[in-house]
């Protein structure tokens, strides 16, 4: 069996941590333990043994000092500055494939700081390219029995669903509180929905969300969404009471990871194919681009020789052009740091330069230009003025 991979989404408060700590005690009791990764870096306390934990090495609460930002933006931050270390994530989940079934995935209670954030991305991506991978979208059932909050949240999972390209199960959960019986019934019964809605307005009356152009809104909503029910499954449980995990592992096993091999898997890699194929373009263009601007390009003479339009400036010769001269004490560390010498943290510096110069001459080579190790050098000072 191949190791696969549940990452749980869900709005802030739904439950997700509960969930992952019932996912992992219920699979622990199976003897099928599963490796267990924490993504949120601002949660105080992680209720489940996590093999990986995000505030291992991102202090959150630095971040937000060091770069002067707000909650959200620091969970952002901490994501981006994680999502460079993704590739080692990867291979010390890759080096368990062949002793576990499962890798269950926590994500930030801030929905959007991960699945609409480039990290967010990086990291989904980096998991479904390697392992089978689907979602869990954790609902909070209580809290979504009215018609209106119910559709808006179901527009959340979709709009989910069509950037990640992930099979998802739709995981109804605090149902010891609160049968999920009526979510199913909308699923799958339009004219159920309609009459929910309908109730709600005559509830509430104008000042409901059911009503006015909301109403009407949620109404052909509830039409569209037809589709996407169709493309979900939908499992109820308790992570209070462990009810309904049996059923869960269930649809993560046998229907929705089989979906992955058959339609999501081919569509990705088509997908990355036609991605790899753009960057490779892309890239060629840009280099292009500045081999030209450093008039090295066999191709085209350089400007000077041919163009008969002259660059103009307001500056007399001599004269201060502007340009910020960096402190003598600007590159002095940052407190908080990834490994020194690390290239991820995105420095380009002065000791890159040979590392600099080697990619360039490589990049030159590739595009078969007749580049020498001057130009290379050229490109490199380039880069760092
Ligand atoms: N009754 C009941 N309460 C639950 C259940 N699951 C979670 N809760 C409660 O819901 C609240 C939020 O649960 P969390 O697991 O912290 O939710 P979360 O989605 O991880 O929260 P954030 O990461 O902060 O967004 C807590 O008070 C939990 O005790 C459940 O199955 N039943």
């Amino acid at each position: 069996m191949p190791l696969k991979t549940v990452i749980c989404i869900g709005m802030a408060g739904s439950g997700k941590t509960t969930f992952m700590q019932r996912l992992n005690s219920h699979m622990r009791s199976k003897k099928n333990p599963p490796y267990v990764i924490n993504l949120d870096p601002a949660v105080l306390k992680v209720p489940y043994g996590a093999n990986i934990d995000i505030r291992d090495s991102i202090k959150y609460k630095k971040v937000m000092e060091n770069y002067g930002l707000g909650p959200n933006g620091a969970i952002v931050t901490s994501l981006n500055l994680f999502s460079t270390k993704i590739d080692q994530l990867i291979k010390l989940v890759e080096n368990k494939r062949d002793k576990l079934e499962h890798c269950i995935v926590d994500t930030p209670g801030q929905i959007e700081c991960f699945v609409w954030s480039a990290s967010g991305s990086i990291i989904t991506e980096s998991f479904a390219s390697t392992f089978p991978t689907v979602i869990a979208y954790i609902v909070d059932t209580p809290r979504n029995s009215s018609p209106t909050t119910f559709m808006s949240n179901m527009l959340y999972a979709c709009s989910i669903l069509y950037k990640t390209k992930l099979p998802m199960i739709l995981v109804f959960n605090k149902t010891d509180v609160c049968n999920a019986d009526f979510a199913k019934e909308w699923m799958t019964d339009f004219e159920a929905f309609q009459t929910a809605l309908r109730d709600d307005q005559e509830l509430n009356g104008n000042s409901g969300l059911g009503s006015g152009y909301m109403g009407s809104l949620i109404n052909s909503m509830s039409l569209m969404l037809e589709e996407f029910y169709s493309q979900l499954d939908m499992v109820s449980v308790s992570s209070f009471t462990g009810q309904g995990f049996d059923d869960f592992l269930n649809v993560v096993n046998n229907g929705k990871i089989n979906e992955y091999d058959e339609y999501y898997k081919v569509e990705r890699e088509r997908v990355l194919k036609l991605k790899e194929e753009k960057e490779k373009q892309r890239k060629d263009k840009s280099l292009e681009g500045l081999m030209n601007d450093l008039g090295i390009n066999d191709k085209k003479k350089p400007k000077s020789e041919d163009d008969s339009a002259e660059v103009l400036s307001d500056l007399e010769e001599g004269e201060d052009d502007g340009l910020v001269v960096p402190d003598e004490f600007e590159d002095s560390e940052r407190e908080y740091t990834f490994a020194s010498g690390d290239r991820t943290q995105g420095e380009i510096n002065a000791q890159n330069a040979p590392g600099l110069q080697k990619a360039y001459q490589e990049a030159a080579n590739r595009v078969g230009k007749s580049a020498n190790s001057e130009t290379a050098e050229n490109i490199a000072r380039y880069l760092r003025q």
